[in-house]
């Protein structure tokens, strides 16, 4: 049976980093990864302008002024933030202005208004200001040219905003992940269809997706496929042009309705492992087919998800280029709970808190499913080691 570490390895070799890009409105962009270098197009802000509310003036004509012999200057009118400049700066007098507003060529810092008698045609000051107070130079935000975000970079909330302010409309981001779920078993239905007698909803596809598309992937097809290896073939040609990276769920064990594996050998797939040494989900399988890395995860849904993070995240970050998508691991206290020792290494669900990380008592069989709400992360068991509360353990978190 192959290692973890090996079969991830394996496998994110055979999806290689993104090369094409595409050009996205800036509204849509969150999540993505640049894929070209984001140089300044204007400085920001690309005038000079006042950080506060009060009165322009030579920062020379203020040197003396105070609360007993304040300086008196001559108010040439006021300027608000958006108004054009209309006045010619000239020593010895001052021109009212707002935050924001275009400093008139000359003046060379703003006096704030609580330090003056908030005068109108003459203001008195009662404080001297040095150059450059209160004055926004061009560019203190940006400098026109400046790198502001280098190739392969995550777009955060904050991104968008620093584009918007230098007029970006849409950016050049690396294409999605298009991935094909295809969930087997004749016991499968579709949310919205009636259940017959033996049959259950397909769950486990419907939190990949969730997971694929809040990351930036695109789900080109989610469906059924009976345990036909006809059918299976038929949907695999029908989408492989389609997508990057197929991902489908059960049908991977030893049962005589697990045939994946055969279906894929038939096809001319070649497979790059069948049973990873983890629990749950060791009957994981993986192949290539037709250029294109094809992941079997464990049917069980718990397996399955465990079995997800613990590929995908890898892939993902490999073909957008970033480790925004990585699953992270952290040592944390064990601060509730237990887990009696496994013969395998083994993926424990629990909840992080800012404690620490907690495992509840009951809930952890690979089909049950519901806890998933409140559990967030997988606690790492070695072979043969027992949880108890107080353990420094390693966790693994995925990515928002
Ligand atoms: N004789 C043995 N039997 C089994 C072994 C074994 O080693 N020897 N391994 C068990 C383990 S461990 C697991 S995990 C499962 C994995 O089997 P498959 O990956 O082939 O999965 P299925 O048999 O197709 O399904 C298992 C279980 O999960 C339900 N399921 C499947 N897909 C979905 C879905 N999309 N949504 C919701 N539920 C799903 C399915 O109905 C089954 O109940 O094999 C054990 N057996
Ligand atoms: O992979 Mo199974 O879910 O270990 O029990």
């Amino acid at each position: 049976m192959i290692a973890l570490e090996q079969a991830v390895a394996l496998l994110t070799k055979q999806l290689p980093p993104q090369t094409q890009s595409e050009l996205v409105p800036l509204s849509d962009a969150v999540g993505r990864i640049t894929a070209c270098t984001l140089k300044a197009p204007l400085a920001v802000p690309n005038f000079a302008r006042s950080a506060m509310d009060g009165y322009a003036v030579y920062a020379v004509d203020t040197a003396t002024a105070s609360r007993e012999q304040p300086v008196t200057l001559t108010v040439l009118g006021t300027i608000f933030a958006g108004d054009a400049l209309n006045f010619e700066a000239q020593v010895g007098t001052a021109v009212r202005i707002m935050t924001g507003a275009a400093v008139p060529v000359g003046y060379d810092a703003v006096v704030k208004q609580e330090t003056t008698d908030y005068g109108q045609d003459q203001v008195k000051l009662y404080r001297p200001v040095k150059p450059g107070k209160n004055y926004v130079p061009v560019g203190e935000d940006v400098t026109h040219g400046q790198t502001i975000m280098a190739q392969d970079t995550y777009l955060n909330s904050d991104s968008i905003g620093i584009l918007a302010s230098l007029g970006f409309t849409t950016v050049p981001v690396w294409r999605r992940l298009r991935v094909g779920l295809i969930a087997t078993g004749n016991e499968l239905v579709r949310p919205g269809q009636p259940l017959a007698a033996n049959q259950i909803y397909n769950s486990t596809t419907y939190s990949l997706a969730a997971y694929i598309e809040r990351t930036g992937g695109q789900i080109v097809v989610q469906t059924i496929c009976r345990d036909d290896s006809a059918a299976l073939t038929a949907l695999l040609t029908k989408y492989s042009e389609q997508v990057d990276l197929f991902i489908t769920t059960g049908g991977v064990s030893v049962g005589e309705k697990d045939f994946i594996p055969a279906t894929l050998a038939a096809a001319g797939g070649q497979e790059l492992f069948h049973f990873v040494n983890l629990k749950p989900g060791t009957p994981l399988y993986a192949a290539v087919w037709q250029q294109r890395p094809l992941l079997a995860l464990s049917g069980n849904p718990f397996a399955a998800m465990v079995n997800f993070h613990l590929f995908y995240w890898a892939l993902l970050t490999r073909f957008q280029r970033n480790d925004h998508f990585q699953l992270k691991q952290q040592r944390v206290r064990l601060v509730a709970g237990e887990m009696p020792a496994s013969t395998m290494r083994r993926f424990v669900r629990a909840e992080r808190t800012d404690n620490g990380v907690i495992i509840a008592p009951i809930g952890h069989f690979s089909a049950v499913l519901h806890n998933m709400v409140t559990n967030n992360c997988l606690v790492e068991q070695a072979p043969g080691q027992k949880l108890v509360a107080g353990d420094q353990v390693t966790i693994y978190v995925w990515p928002n």
